[in-house]
């Protein structure tokens, strides 16, 4: 039986954006369907996107299907994550625009104050995430797409089958699709401070006086700028010496930066030792830089991580192997029972929706059609989508120090890129790792306004085994920044060529005599 929609912390107010959303991803007088006798081919637990990509290509190829979904169709990308927060973020860049005249975009300068832009940003975000939702709703899945939709939760009752709201949903093979959830660090007195996760964060409608931010990932990054653009004050709280620990070193510090310059304190190396208060005026106890000192709050957010959605599910009686940080795959997605599959944030280290995606693509065929897919083929990108965004491919920089003289690094500086001077946009830089000795690209970060967009070059090389040397015979439009990535072709090519053309120069030379 479905749960009542209404109910949902992560979808207030309800208003009429809202109650369209739940229209679409949860509709009220949802029927779940009789299912068939037989069974289905697949059944697939979790409507994020990993699942509900694995149902539309598995119907699409004439599978019978079953989607059981307990919340909200679109999973955390429409409804709690992506969608909400890449809205929040333009809304934040435009005002930040209008207000300080910073930027060459077009900001609505007509708001009186930043605390109604802030409004206003979030009733934008909550009537986009509206439109966005039908494409993932139960309806389009059902009617369109042939998929039977559960609205319930789903739990196994045998290794080949799935109770949900009472029916049994006997199946030859399963994925598994749940997800996660934030993670909430031990902390005295936390839990009574009625602190916010991504879960609840898009729910407010009036901007936080002073937001304190556990976790300086790039949940706690992306937040602090939109909430700081749009006139909060914002206190990042994290445990490890620097912000962004998945990317380069250089790419967190610029990060840090243009926080700071927007606002934010950023108190890296801290930890907070207990919360006191409830929601609206909590104080949190914190060590940094070996003293111990008080904030004074109005919203605490915890972004310190996720922890995978495997409670409730009956793993035991599918004889599914999990542990904290998830259902255990092989690198066919295979969990230990060979029946059943699992993807997402919930079998990967991955956490991202085109993650989602692309293993859905591969899991299709993995179970369906005895596919061979490998998830450590795929070649995964990144980007956290601060100002300016920081985009990551490949090799991390700890790889990188790790492997030595086996890998050369070139950088180029955004400075030294005529696009990004003419924009005043000179922060950042695109730094691409090389096997030694080759033009093989092996990773790269990139620094800069659209570095989410223009990382896509170095994937794409990467993905069809281009070499660097090749992207610089690429004709790129000028001025444009994604110019960097020619000129690192060049400098690659100036280091290559620099001993052939001496040797070549010092014959031409001796010629002459
Ligand atoms: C604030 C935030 C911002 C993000 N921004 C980005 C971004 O910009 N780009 C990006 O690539 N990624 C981003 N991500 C990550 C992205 O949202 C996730 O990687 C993606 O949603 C994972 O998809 P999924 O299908 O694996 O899981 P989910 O989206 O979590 O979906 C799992 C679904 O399973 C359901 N479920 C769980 N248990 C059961 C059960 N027993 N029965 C039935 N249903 C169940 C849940 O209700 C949920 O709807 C962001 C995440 C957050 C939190
Ligand atoms: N642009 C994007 O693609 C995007 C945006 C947001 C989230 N996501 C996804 O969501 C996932 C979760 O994001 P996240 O930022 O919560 O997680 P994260 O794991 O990336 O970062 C969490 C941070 O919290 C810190 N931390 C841990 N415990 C702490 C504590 N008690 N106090 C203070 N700090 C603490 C960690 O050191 C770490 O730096 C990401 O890994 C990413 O996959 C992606």
């Amino acid at each position: 039986m479905a749960h009542d929609p209404t109910t949902f912390a992560a979808v207030q107010p309800l208003d009429a954006h809202n109650r369209r959303l739940l229209e679409t991803v949860h509709p009220p007088a949802w029927k779940d369907p009789v299912p068939p006798r037989d069974g289905y081919q697949l059944v697939v637990i979790g409507a994020g996107t990993a699942g509900l990509v694995t149902a539309a290509i598995a119907a699409g190829v004439g599978a019978r299907v079953a989607l059981v979904e307990r919340e909200l169709m679109g999973g955390d990308c429409l409804n709690v994550g992506c969608v909400p927060s890449k809205a929040m973020i333009a809304a934040a860049r435009a005002s930040h625009a209008a207000w300080t005249q910073d930027a060459p975009v077009d900001g609505d300068a007509s708001l009186s104050d930043e605390g109604e832009a802030f409004r206003a940003a979030m009733e934008r975000m909550r009537r986009i995430r509206a439109d966005l939702s039908p494409v993932d709703g139960a309806k389009r899945f059902q009617d369109d797409l042939g998929v039977d939709v559960y609205l319930g939760d789903a739990r196994f009752v045998a290794d080949d089958a799935v109770e949900v709201g009472g029916a049994r949903l006997k199946f030859l093979r399963a994925v598994i699709a749940t997800g996660g959830r934030a993670a909430v660090p031990e902390v005295p007195g936390l839990a009574d401070s009625g602190y916010l996760t991504n879960q609840t964060f898009y729910s407010l409608t009036e901007r936080p006086g002073h937001l304190a931010i556990l976790g300086g990932g790039p949940i706690g990054c992306e937040m602090a700028q939109a909430v700081a653009r749009l006139g909060g004050r914002v206190t990042i709280i994290e445990t490890g010496d620097r912000l962004l620990k998945n990317d380069d070193p250089d790419a967190a510090r610029i990060v840090a930066e243009a926080l700071k310059r927007d606002g934010v304190e950023v108190l890296t190396g801290a930890r907070v030792d207990s919360v006191s208060g409830r929601a609206g005026s909590a104080s949190l106890r914190v060590t940094h830089g070996g003293a111990g000192r008080t904030i004074d709050a109005t919203h605490v957010l915890v972004a310190t991580g996720r922890a995978p959605n495997v409670e409730g599910l009956g793993l035991e009686q599918a004889a599914v192997e999990a542990d904290e940080h998830g259902i255990t795959v092989d690198d066919r997605m295979r969990t230990s029972n060979p029946r059943i599959y699992a993807i997402g944030d919930v079998a990967s280290k991955y956490k991202f929706t085109h993650m989602a995606d692309a293993s859905a693509r591969m899991v299709v065929r993995n179970a369906l059609f005895r596919g061979r897919g490998r998830a450590s083929s795929l070649v995964i990108p990144w980007a956290t989508y601060t100002s300016p965004e920081v985009a990551h491919v490949g090799i991390t920089a700890a790889e990188v120090e790790e492997a030595g003289d086996e890998v050369q690094t070139i950088t180029v500086e955004m400075a030294d890129v005529d696009r990004a001077r003419l924009d005043g946009r000179t922060e950042g830089f695109v730094r691409v790792h090389l096997k030694a000795g080759s033009d093989t690209i092996l990773g790269a970060t990139i620094v800069a306004e659209r570095a989410g967009d223009l990382i896509s070059q170095i994937t794409q090389a990467m993905t069809a085994e281009i070499g660097l040397g090749k992207l610089g015979d690429v004709i790129y439009p000028y001025p444009t920044t994604a110019e960097a990535i020619r000129k690192a072709a060049d400098q690659w090519r100036r280091a290559k060529l620099t001993p052939t053309a001496k040797t070549a120069l010092g014959l031409a030379l001796r010629l002459l005599r």
